[in-house]
């Protein structure tokens, strides 16, 4: 396993510690939570635990559901105890990119009905500020060669996400652009400023969302709090 793959598995492996007998628990999407899904599936077989899962991907759900986990859809689940999701980047603020995996506007509306929401990270993707990662935003196909005109005359360096020469459609049905920023000085304000672009459906910034970062790291974990960093 190379060490970033170990790191991801650690804080996986971590995050299923968290799950109790009963709850109803957010499934994000992405390689590390695999590793998280694997992990929670051992203890439902062995410890018989009764727990259903709200999946924020078709590609979650169908994993979920091979590795034994009930899955509920969100709109006849109960509200979400807890949701462990990954991370493209995530800073000391406790902010962060998502979306690599282009399932973010699913995971941003299981997040925002959840008590607890638990990101799982390897330990290359704490960076001081965001915007290395590029900033995914999602949005509708319609008249998105102009809004993502509007983006280039912006500085916002936007680039339609491809593959085999055609745009990705997400599971919602839209296009994701991905925002080449380098460095974001004013995250809120950039947020802001997408949350009013007619056509776009949501972006992959995630402030002030999460309650606790799980950094995998080649001996174990450390977790980033509210208020603290705390080693492990
Ligand atoms: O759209 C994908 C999600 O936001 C993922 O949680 C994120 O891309 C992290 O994925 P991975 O764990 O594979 O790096």
């Amino acid at each position: 396993m190379t060490n970033i793959n170990l790191e991801k598995k650690h804080a996986g492996v971590a995050a299923s510690e968290l799950i109790d007998d009963g709850m109803v628990v957010g499934l994000g999407t992405g390689s590390t939570v695999d590793f998280f899904l694997k992990a929670l599936a051992e203890r439902v077989e062995l410890e018989h635990l009764s727990i259903v899962g709200v999946t924020t991907s078709f590609k979650t759900a169908a994993r979920a559901q091979q590795l034994g986990i009930k899955v509920l859809d969100i709109d006849d689940a109960p509200m979400i105890d807890i949701t462990i999701d990954g991370a493209d980047e995530v800073d000391q603020h406790m902010n962060g990119i998502k979306g690599g995996g282009a399932a973010f506007l699913m995971e941003k509306i299981v997040a925002k009905n959840s008590k607890k929401i638990i990101w799982i990270v390897d330990s290359q993707k704490v960076h001081e500020k965001l915007g290395q990662f590029p900033l995914p935003v999602e949005i509708v196909p319609f008249g998105s060669g102009k809004l993502i005109a509007e983006f280039a005359t912006q500085h916002l360096y936007p680039i339609l996400r491809e593959k085999d020469g055609k745009p990705i459609i997400t599971d919602m049905g839209h296009f994701i652009v991905d925002l080449h920023l380098e460095t974001i000085d004013q995250p809120h304000e950039l947020g802001n400023y997408l949350d009013r672009r007619v056509g776009v459906v949501e972006h992959g910034l995630f402030l002030d969302t999460v309650d606790e970062i799980i950094i995998g790291t080649s001996h174990g974990i450390e977790k980033i709090k509210r208020g603290g960093f705390q080693k492990f």
